[in-house]
């Protein structure tokens, strides 16, 4: 059985909760909670059957066979680097956060110092083992369009661009590079910065983002051509009813992602 800390118990958090019940192989034994929300964090667990035991910080003598980050960026500071430092292999789901200059270098050298590894979790994206890939040959481009419910941009500056509340038609609120996406979204910027790392960087990739009033769907499209030849892939993602930033593929993809570390065969 593989032994899982989790960081962070929000939408994510706990749809890959309910799903991870049902696997023999792997156990959540502790979620860390932001200082002050654990109680909070212990209510929306209440209904499971075993509940992880929920903590502020990952005890001094624990040693958990993996950690992963489905948080935010300050738990990537707060936990996750400490953790690699430990020697505890860590998978994260906020990517978006890797676009913060410097912060990927820091995640390697303590991984390094630790001798483990850090795992990128795909996310609300496909494609990313064929674009990674196809990198290997030489990426000539990779255009990336988000299109989101207008209420997906809700406090973001999407509602310096135009009033959400009463457009009536797909509405471009961007259009820049994948770090000017990541530093202007950064909650809505993990498939920009996902795409970036496994392809062109985060200066060559190129985004558009769409607030689209008549959509109920974030649908993430990218288009990649290169040596190997080019492809594009559009996927319309089920936004979370408990977060409508956060497509449940997310969800998903964290499940798929332990699964593959505790079963004997991974895919
Ligand atoms: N890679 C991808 O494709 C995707 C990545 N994401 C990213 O995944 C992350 C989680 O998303 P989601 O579950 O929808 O977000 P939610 O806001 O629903 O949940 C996040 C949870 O993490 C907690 N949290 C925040 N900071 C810390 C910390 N330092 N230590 C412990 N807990 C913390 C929050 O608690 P509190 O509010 O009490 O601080 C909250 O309960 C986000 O960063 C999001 O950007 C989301 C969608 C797709
Ligand atoms: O669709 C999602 O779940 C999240 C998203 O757009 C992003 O963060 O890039």
């Amino acid at each position: 059985m593989l032994h899982i800390t989790m960081i962070g118990c929000g939408a994510i958090g706990v749809g890959v909760l309910e799903l991870l019940e049902k696997d023999p192989q792997l156990c959540v034994d502790y979620v860390i909670a932001s200082a002050g929300s654990e109680e909070l964090v212990r209510q929306r667990l209440a209904s499971f059957k075993q509940p992880p035991q929920v903590l502020t910080a990952l005890p001094a003598d624990a040693r958990p066979d993996l950690l992963v980050e489905c948080a935010g960026h300050r738990a990537i500071e707060e936990h996750v680097l400490p953790a690699l430092e430990r020697g505890i292999a860590c998978l994260i789901v906020s990517v978006g956060a890797l676009s913060e200059v410097g912060l990927v270098e820091r995640l390697e050298a303590a991984a390094e110092r630790g001798q483990t590894r850090i795992e990128l979790l795909p996310g609300a994206i496909g494609g990313i083992d064929a674009l990674s890939a196809a990198k290997v040959g030489g990426l000539d481009s990779v255009n990336y369009t988000g299109r989101k419910p207008a209420r997906a941009w809700k406090n973001t500056p999407a509602e310096q661009a135009c009033d959400l509340d009463s457009i009536s038609e797909a509405t471009v609120i961007f259009q820049g590079s994948a770090r000017e996406a990541a530093r202007l979204y950064p909650k809505n910027a993990n498939v920009a910065a996902t795409l970036s790392l496994a392809g062109l960087g985060l200066d060559r990739t190129h985004v558009t983002l769409i607030a689209d009033p008549l959509s109920e769907e974030n649908v993430h499209h990218f288009e990649a051509r290169g040596a190997f030849g080019g492809f594009e892939l559009s996927l319309r993602g089920k936004p979370l009813v408990a977060n409508p930033k956060t497509s449940a593929l997310t969800v998903y993809s964290v499940v798929r992602a332990l699964g593959n570390h505790a079963h004997a065969i991974s895919i």
